[in-house]
């Protein structure tokens, strides 16, 4: 292979050496730099990549990516660039033989609801026989195998790789989440969506590393439209107005508003013992009942746009049926256990907003009580143990504060300053620092029609607390509690 064969997307100018040289490889960390390897430079957050020249060198490499020229010893091939990051996109897509272009593409992007929908979206499709692999906040998901990512969208040299093996495993779709970070970071140049939801948007990562300012969030949520060729839209989203202004692409609306071309209508929530979740009409474009199998208003937004897409798709409308009827998504408004004492559900929720609107769709079920155990991370703002605990006082009917990765401080620590927000709000609470100690006591002094929601950590499998991460998860602690209280 020759680095002519990877340049047909790319726009460079070579400063130095020839674009015949071998190559077989494409490498953004110096650390895997080896002869045939092509180095890409980029300015990141904290290090400037082009400082690592001299080693990537002495390693063997002689192609180089960079955003400024630079001085190399004679034969070196240098490859000037505006963006390595963008570079870096396109000749990962090159390397691979563009996968992403032999499956069908689903982006999702959005503030909440982004990994609830692409795993309704997986098990719609695969329901209806389309194998399909999963990348996102949970990690990639291929056939059985499932690997842990950093972050929520992979780097792009890693999707491409992700996409190739989901290629030569026989997958038919790739369904992503898309973060706005990603499109900043150009983690996703060069791929084209068949289908793009925006899910919602509200104030959220902004500050230093992320976003500067809402318009800046917006502006990079909304490039999901410039790379899809289909688009579905919220139409209920309190910035909708926004959010389609000058959308490049076709599209249609989702939601309860009569503007939505898939509406949901009739909706019901069910509590049974053997199934809580929500049930409702999808309207419109289809005239389709759905019963999903986890509860809470913003699931109906999440199943209509996975519907929406599935439908446009071709899936048969008695699959997409079954599939939502039988979803279960770890960590996310999880039902680890349900009989007519009560009903426990494991959640992400992990700041004021999502917390408070879990509390308030669990409501809408009229538990006998509603409990919710939660604590704080530490080492974080300190403004998200005042709003939870005020969140928690006046909306559940008792709080019980725990653990929840405290890193370098002391769970008391943290729980006492939730403690002072909740006691303003005279709201019933206790404080059970021993996380497992907190989830046996509100299984074991539930009372007959409770809902207890176990929030913070959702699918994470450990508890971090000085540095080390022990093993821990929710939904096996809720498990055993259950068998032992049981027998
Ligand atoms: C702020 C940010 O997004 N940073 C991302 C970025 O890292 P960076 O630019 O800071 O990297 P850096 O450490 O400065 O290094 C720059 C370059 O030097 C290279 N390097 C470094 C060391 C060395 O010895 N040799 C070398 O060549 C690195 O490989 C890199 O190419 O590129 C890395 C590789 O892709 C990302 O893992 C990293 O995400 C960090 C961990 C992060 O926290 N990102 C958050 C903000 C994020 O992306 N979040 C969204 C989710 C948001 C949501 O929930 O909606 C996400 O998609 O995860
Ligand atoms: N459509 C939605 N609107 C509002 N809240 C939602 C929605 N979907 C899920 N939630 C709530 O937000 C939490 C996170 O949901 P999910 O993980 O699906 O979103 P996400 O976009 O992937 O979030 P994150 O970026 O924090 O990983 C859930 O645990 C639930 O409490």
């Amino acid at each position: 292979m020759k680095i002519r064969d990877w340049l047909d997307k790319l726009d460079y100018t070579l400063l130095s050496g020839s674009v015949e040289e071998e190559v077989d490889e494409v490498v953004y960390d110096s650390r895997k730099a080896a002869p045939k390897t092509v180095f890409v430079c980029m300015k990141g957050t904290k290090r400037d990549s082009h400082d690592y020249i001299p080693q990537v060198l002495e390693a063997g490499c002689r192609v180089l990516v960079t955003e400024r020229p630079v001085e190399v010893p004679e034969g070196v091939t240098v490859l000037l660039v505006k963006s390595g990051r963008e570079a870096l996109a396109k000749l990962s897509g090159a390397r691979f033989g563009y996968p992403a272009e032999k499956l069908l593409m689903i982006g999702v992007t959005g503030t909440k609801g982004k990994t609830t929908t692409t795993h309704m979206i997986r098990k719609i499709m695969e329901t209806a026989g389309k194998k399909t692999g999963m990348i996102g906040t949970n990690g990639v998901y291929i056939g059985e195998d499932h690997y842990p990512t950093m972050n929520t969208t992979p780097e792009s040299y890693d999707l491409h790789r992700y996409f190739a093996q989901m290629v030569e495993e026989g997958c038919d779709c790739c369904v992503m989440e898309v973060s706005s970070q990603a499109f900043k970071m150009y983690r996703v140049a060069g791929i084209t969506f068949d289908y793009g939801i925006f899910t919602n948007i509200s104030p959220d990562h902004i500050g230093p590393d992320e976003h500067a300012d809402f318009a800046e969030y917006l502006y990079y949520k909304k490039q999901i439209f410039v790379q899809s060729r289909f688009a579905l839209v919220n139409v209920d989203d309190e910035h909708f107005e926004e959010i389609v202004k000058d959308i490049p692409c076709e599209w249609a609306g989702f939601g309860m508003g009569a503007n939505a071309t898939y509406q949901a209508e009739n909706l019901h929530y069910v509590s049974e013992p053997d199934f809580v979740g929500i049930e409702f009409d999808i309207r419109g474009a289809h005239e389709i009942p759905v019963r999903v199998n986890i509860p809470g208003k913003f699931n109906v937004y999440n199943a209509l746009s996975a519907s929406a897409v599935a439908l446009k798709a071709g899936v048969p409308a008695e699959k997409l049926q079954h599939a939502l009827e039988h979803l279960k998504i770890d960590g996310r408004m999880e039902i680890v256990y349900t009989s007519e004492q009560c009903c426990v559900i494991v959640d992400y929720a992990h700041n004021a907003v999502s917390m408070e609107s879990l509390l308030e769709t669990l409501r809408e079920y009229h538990p006998k009580r509603l409990v919710v155990v939660f604590g704080c991370g530490g080492n974080r703002s300190k403004e998200r143990r005042y709003s939870m605990g005020e969140i928690g006082g006046r909306m559940a009917d008792l709080s019980i504060l725990t653990a929840d990765n405290s890193r370098f401080e002391k769970v008391e620590d943290i729980l006492a300053d939730i403690r002072g927000s909740i006691e303003k709000t005279g709201g019933a609470f206790l404080e059970i620092p021993d996380r497992r100690e907190a989830i046996e006591y509100s299984i074991t002094h539930s009372e007959p029609g409770d809902m207890i929601a176990i929030i913070g950590k959702g699918h994470e499998n450990y508890q971090e607390i000085e540095g080390v991460r022990y093993p821990f998860l929710d939904r096996a602690v809720v498990e055993e509690v259950v068998s032992k209280w049981n027998r």
